[in-house]
């Protein structure tokens, strides 16, 4: 029997950085945490991998996914539907593993209602200017659609609160260090590494009982 593995939530508004810390974080990946793959209804971008940055589904698909409480949460998103499957994670966890879902702020409230036990942490910009600049700089929405992001990060900054951590993505290593330092201390927690103790321990006299 192994330890749970940590369940890890990286959300933030649009354009923080999110997918370019994920990226980052997945270099190299010194702790191998496993990353959810989501599903989506969005169409696949150029250099994108089928079943490695997303499922790629169609809304029919999608909507059964629904049907069958397959996701642990999903939200529509600029048209279209994102959501994270559920039995992958309950299957990593189980085995010891940190599993990593990057996902925005509506479907991350919801698994923290679902998950509370998740770390859960806020990707925040340095500044309202500095993000308005990224998702400008990104050259993938036109003025109306930056003005509606930005004030969806407004309300989104707003629940920052019902975070456990805030990390501000300044310098994007700098954002992967402060992220991986908090999984690290996570497991250091002393509940944590007290249960350990007592499953190595079960685990030990269950074997011990079984030879003798
Ligand atoms: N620390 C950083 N410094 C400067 N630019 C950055 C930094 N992090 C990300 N960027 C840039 O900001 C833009 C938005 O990044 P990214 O697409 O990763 O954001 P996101 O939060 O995943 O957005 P969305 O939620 O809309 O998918 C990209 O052009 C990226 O290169
Ligand atoms: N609620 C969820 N949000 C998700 C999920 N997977 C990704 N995302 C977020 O969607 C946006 C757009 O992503 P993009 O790849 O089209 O740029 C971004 O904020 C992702 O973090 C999910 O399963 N559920």
């Amino acid at each position: 029997m192994e330890a749970r593995g940590l369940l890890i939530v990286l959300s933030g508004p649009s354009g923080v950085g999110k997918g370019t810390v994920r990226s980052a974080i997945f270099e190299n990946n010194p702790f191998n945490y496993v990353y959810s793959v989501s599903a989506t209804t969005r169409k696949k971008r150029e250099g994108e991998v089928d079943g490695k940055d997303y499922h790629f589904v169609s809304r029919e698909e999608f909507e059964q996914l629904i049907q069958e409480d397959a996701l642990l949460e999903y939200a529509e998103y600029v048209g279209n539907y994102y959501g994270t499957p559920i039995a992958k994670i309950e299957e990593n966890l189980a085995a010891g593993k940190d599993v990593f879902l990057e996902i925005e702020v509506q479907g991350a409230m919801k698994v923290k209602q679902k998950m509370p036990e998740g770390i859960f942490i806020f990707l925040a910009p340095p500044s309202l200017q500095e993000l308005e600049s990224r998702i400008t700089g990104r050259g993938t929405d036109d003025a109306s659609i930056i003005y509606e992001r930005m004030q969806m990060a407004r309300e989104e900054i707003d629940l920052m609160q019902h975070y456990d951590y805030v990390v501000v993505n300044d310098k994007v290593k700098h954002a992967v260090a402060k992220i991986n330092a908090i999984i690290m201390s996570e497991h250091l927690r002393v509940e944590r590494v007290v249960d350990q103790l007592k499953l190595d321990i079960h685990n030990y006299f269950q074997k011990v009982g079984n030879e003798s």
